[in-house]
């Protein structure tokens, strides 16, 4: 037994045999280890799926208007049950692919604790603080700061108003920062900026607590007769973390061109190929644009990865009407976008100054280089999907002129 009659626990987050600069895991001292429950029986709950084969593939530009968030007058509503998978692809039980889901809710969690067992989740508040305890400690989350759960980690869910955001599901492997290589040692998300929580705990012994798990994509719940909060101590490198997107150190051009958004990479879940991501988090923050002879917001594009995009607050660059905060957008791997038609003939002229771009916003990006299904919730039962969206870019006009003089 250890001191004060605790029970030790390792949580691994890793293979054990991993090599050691990436192997992970915790040692929990806790009142009663976690098997102490009842049998896993199915729960339905919720509008998670890992099912990526139900509905018919979509190229389409894809925007969505905000999500309702329900009226807590009309039904309560816990983050759990109200995470909807809005898209994802790959295969849960096989460990590869990753998954989107927005969370819309209005009530804590009340004596019941999340794991999930397929993959990790990458939190990213848009509306309203979440006051997250987990096996670990507190964490409270806001908008403009987010905050990952990585796979095994028990936790729940407190709010005190109506919240609305997205999570970033991972199944191959646990995020990290990316390799700057150039860049040198400083810069983007800086190690020191990710906080941990620190050990809370409680005694508490209740009646049929819930423990649900999501394992191979469905969900399952087991009762037992204490709080899973019962974490006096730990130590190790497996742990949730949040970080606040503020102190994102930006790099951009200063001279010409415009650089690839990668430039703003938070953390990255590497596939087994070089330089190719199963999900990068990716931020556009408020900062200074100064490159010269360059069309400075996003380039139209066709991308070998897929972009889901997110907004927390403000405006997007390229589509300052209709991508709104709290809506989203997808742009499938090769389906052309790029700015709305204002947005290029704004951008188009007018003297190159130093400007503040995005300044007040923060949108987002999870690019990932698997092809995406849109969930049945997504493309209909959400009833959020723009359908004039293509219309944005209808009255691009010629602007092609042989004679013209070159610049
Ligand atoms: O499509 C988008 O808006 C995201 C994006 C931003 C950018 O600055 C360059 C490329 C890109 O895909
Ligand atoms: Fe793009």
């Amino acid at each position: 037994m250890c001191p004060y009659g605790l029970y030790a626990e390792q949580l691994n987050g890793t293979a054990f045999t991993v090599p050691r600069d990436q192997n992970r895991r915790s040692w929990l001292y806790r009142i009663l280890p976690a098997v102490l429950h009842h049998p896993f029986k199915e729960l339905k709950e919720g509008n998670m799926t890992a099912n990526f084969e139900a509905t018919k593939p979509n190229p389409s530009q894809l925007r969505w208007h905000p999500f309702n968030i329900p009226k807590k007058t009309e039904a309560s509503v816990d983050f759990l049950q109200g995470l909807n998978t809005l898209c994802g692809a790959g295969e849960a039980k096989g460990r590869h692919g990753m998954a989107v889901h927005v969370y819309t809710c209005n009530t804590s969690m009340t004596d019941r604790a999340f794991y999930n067992s397929d993959g990790d989740f990458l939190i990213v508040p848009q509306q309203g603080a979440l006051f997250i305890t987990t096996e670990f400690g507190k964490l409270k989350v806001e908008p403009l700061e987010i905050c990952v759960i990585q796979q095994g980690m028990r936790f729940t869910v407190a709010v005190n108003e109506e919240c609305r955001g997205y999570v970033l599901e991972v199944y191959d492997c646990h995020f990290r920062l990316p390799d700057l290589g150039p860049i040198g040692a400083n810069g983007l998300a800086n190690p020191r900026d990710f906080k941990i929580p620190k050990a809370w705990y409680e005694d508490r012994e209740v009646k049929g607590y819930q423990i649900i798990n999501k394992y191979q994509g469905a969900l399952f719940v087991a009762e037992q007769d204490h709080s899973p909060y019962d974490v006096v101590a730990w130590h190790g490198n497996y742990t949730p973390y949040k970080y606040n997107l503020t102190n994102f150190m930006v790099i951009n051009s200063v001279s010409y061109d415009h650089a690839d958004p990668s430039i703003f990479t938070v953390l990255t879940c590497p596939s087994g190929k070089p330089g190719v991501a199963i999900a990068d988090f990716v931020i556009f923050p408020p900062r200074w644009g100064v490159a010269e002879h360059t069309f400075r917001p996003p380039y139209y594009h066709r991308n070998i990865m897929s972009e889901f995009m997110g907004l927390i607050r403000g405006h997007y660059e390229a589509k300052p009407e209709g991508f709104q905060p709290g809506g989203a957008t997808l742009h499938s791997m090769m389906t052309p976008h790029g700015p709305d038609t204002n947005c290029f003939e704004k951008n188009s002229s007018g003297k190159l100054e130093p400007e503040r771009i995005a300044e007040g916003t923060m949108a987002f990006m999870f690019e990932t280089c698997l092809g995406l299904a849109v969930t049945e919730w997504g493309e209909t039962s959400c009833e959020k999907l723009d359908h004039a969206y293509y219309k944005c870019w209808q009255s691009l006009k010629k602007h092609f002129n042989p004679n013209a003089k070159p610049q």
